[in-house]
């Protein structure tokens, strides 16, 4: 209908338009905001907390209870989760549902239970445990390699690296697990070592030169010498020494010389920064070419019509990997590596075979941790603040065999480390200098002696390990300290025992030591016990 002359228009906008007006406006808004916000002169409208005053007498007090409080609150999420879980696994159970296709259907998935077993077990703190996952697969994957027929020898040798066709992951033990659980990695645990086992004529125990026994187990070397009726050979390898001193390197092969032939090693070279000691004579090139000349000659004397095999075993990070590099480099003069090298622990995840030559092959394996000796507890080594089960936790992460994702609770390990290091001056002014502490840190002045507690917030301080409000984040600098332990950048060790433990059933000898050594043409690299045991004490006046 046409409009009537005079009447006048209407003002009213179409939905449409008035839509598109607002959008235009919202969107200049945004731009506005967004424009503004890159203006360095920006500031919130919320006000920024400003902390608790450095001059504020209680300070360290207050910001204790805080991250107490903090930790009280996570222990409690874990432990309703924990139970949120198992009574999850308890209906199941009841209903006679299996667990494994249950568990797809949830959001927190049970995969991480160690074995079928073992679903009706008590698994606490299973579910943060990612080697149990690690674990789960490694299992399978060792049956389908103990189900593969056996391949032609002839074949593996066209092959000049190669893997063996398993993938026994990284299996690690926490601690913190049940003991039926501990009992049930055990026994994959036993299935990575036995293939291990079985396959070598040769096995090289990797050892760090920082913590020999805390890397070593008894019972694998007993198990070893008792296989094949005696006829498998087993050399420790001492690595890692550019981060030990010359006596403690000395001190520690006089002892591991009483039990195996033993040879230091520095298989790799050090993380940067790091604290380390100039070994001379034993750089990467002595030792490892005087374990390459060891092993060709066994495999030469041995006259076989198979090549001769040599396995390498060992905790998790001990550098067993860097070991077969430092061999394979020595013989291909090649820059490229035969095996992956990290510094976490896990990197090595499969069984990898390397050919050195016609007579030689290598067996990289991953890293193990052998329940028995993580069960044995820290040496026997006790702490007023920390229960036996932490102590084995903190020893396990120091022997940096956790990777970071598994450390459950890095303060307690600080609080072994720092109880270990504070026993030398050797040790504990080289702390102090890594991170430009007073000496007064490492003493302990609260009713409590928390000196984990000071050290820490000193050192998130000094690292700028801040949370919000400048609060320290101890849990962050303790993760912190814990790389720097790993990698050298902190000095550290255990002092090799005085006296040889009592000798139980075979496991490693005098006897076993000359006769080895002769096969190994080792003889003559060290002198006889009377002679080292002199030059021990010549060294130590
Ligand atoms: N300072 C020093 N570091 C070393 C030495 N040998 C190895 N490393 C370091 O130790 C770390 C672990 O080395 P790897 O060879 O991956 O150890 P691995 O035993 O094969 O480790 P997994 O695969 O976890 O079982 C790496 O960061 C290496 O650089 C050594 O002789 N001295």
């Amino acid at each position: 209908m046409a409009n009537k002359p005079g009447k006048p228009k209407s003002k009213r906008t179409p939905v449409r338009l008035r839509h598109k007006i607002e959008k235009a406006s919202a969107a200049k808004q945004r731009k506005q905001r967004k424009l503004a916000k890159n203006n360095p002169e920006w500031r919130s409208r919320l006000k920024k907390d400003p902390g608790i005053p450095n001059l504020f007498p209680y300070k360290d007090r207050i910001l204790h209870e805080i991250e107490e409080k903090k930790r009280l609150r996570e222990e409690d999420f874990q432990r309703k989760r924990e139970e949120a879980r198992l009574t999850k696994a308890a209906a199941s159970a009841d209903r006679n549902v299996p667990i494994a296709e249950e568990e797809k259907e949830g959001e927190d998935a049970l995969s991480d239970l160690p074995d079928d077993e073992d679903m009706n077990e008590d698994t606490p703190n299973s579910s943060a445990n990612p080697m149990s996952a690690l674990l789960a697969s490694a299992r399978a994957r060792a049956a389908e390699y103990e189900n593969e027929p056996e391949e032609d020898d002839d074949e593996m040798e066209d092959d000049d690296e190669r893997q063996c066709g398993t993938d026994l992951a990284a299996v690690s033990s926490l601690p913190t697990s049940g003991p039926q659980t501990l009992e049930s990695s055990r026994r994959a645990f036993d299935k990575v070592f036995k293939s291990v086992l079985s396959i070598s004529d040769i096995l090289l125990y990797v050892l760090d030169a920082r913590d020999p026994n805390g890397t070593r187990s008894r019972e694998i070397e007993r198990e070893i010498t008792a296989a094949d009726a005696g006829s498998k050979r087993l050399i420790l390898i001492l690595n890692k020494i550019d981060l030990v001193p010359p006596p403690v390197l000395k001190a520690w092969l006089l002892y591991l010389r009483r039990y195996f032939p033993t040879l230091p090693l520095r298989a790799n070279t050090s993380a940067p920064n790091a604290r380390t000691f100039d070994h001379k004579a034993l750089t990467v090139k002595g030792t490892s070419e005087t374990l390459l000349r060891a092993l060709k000659s066994y495999a030469s004397s041995r006259q076989l019509k198979r090549s001769t095999t040599v396995g390498i075993v060992g905790y998790p990070n001990v550098g067993k990997s860097s070991v077969i590099n430092a061999l394979t480099s020595r013989l291909s003069r090649s820059s490229s590596t035969a095996c992956p090298v990290g510094a976490e622990a896990g990197v090595t995840t499969a069984l990898r075979q390397v050919k050195l030559d016609n007579k030689l092959k290598l067996l990289d394996s991953p890293g193990i941790v052998f329940p028995s000796s993580s069960s044995q507890g820290a040496n026997g080594e006790t702490h007023p603040h920390l229960s036996s089960k932490q102590i084995n936790q903190a020893n396990l992460t120091l022997l940096s065999a956790l990777p970071p994702s598994a450390i459950t609770d890095p303060i307690s390990a600080i609080t072994l480390l720092l109880h270990r290091l504070s026993r030398s001056e050797a040790t504990m002014q080289p702390l102090l200098d890594q991170y430009s502490l007073p000496p007064s840190t490492l003493v302990s002045t609260g009713a409590n002696g928390d000196v984990t507690t000071d050290f820490l917030t000193q050192v998130a301080r000094k690292r700028g390990r801040l949370g919000k409000g400048g609060v320290p984040n101890l849990q962050s600098a303790a993760m912190g300290v814990l790389m720097d332990w790993r990698d050298g950048r902190i000095r550290g060790w255990v002092e090799a025992p005085e006296e040889i433990e009592a000798r139980e059933g075979g496991a490693g000898s005098k006897e076993i030591v000359k006769e080895w050594a002769k096969e190994f043409k080792l003889e003559g690299l060290w002198g006889d016990d009377e002679a080292a045991v002199a030059e021990n004490e010549a060294m130590q006046e």
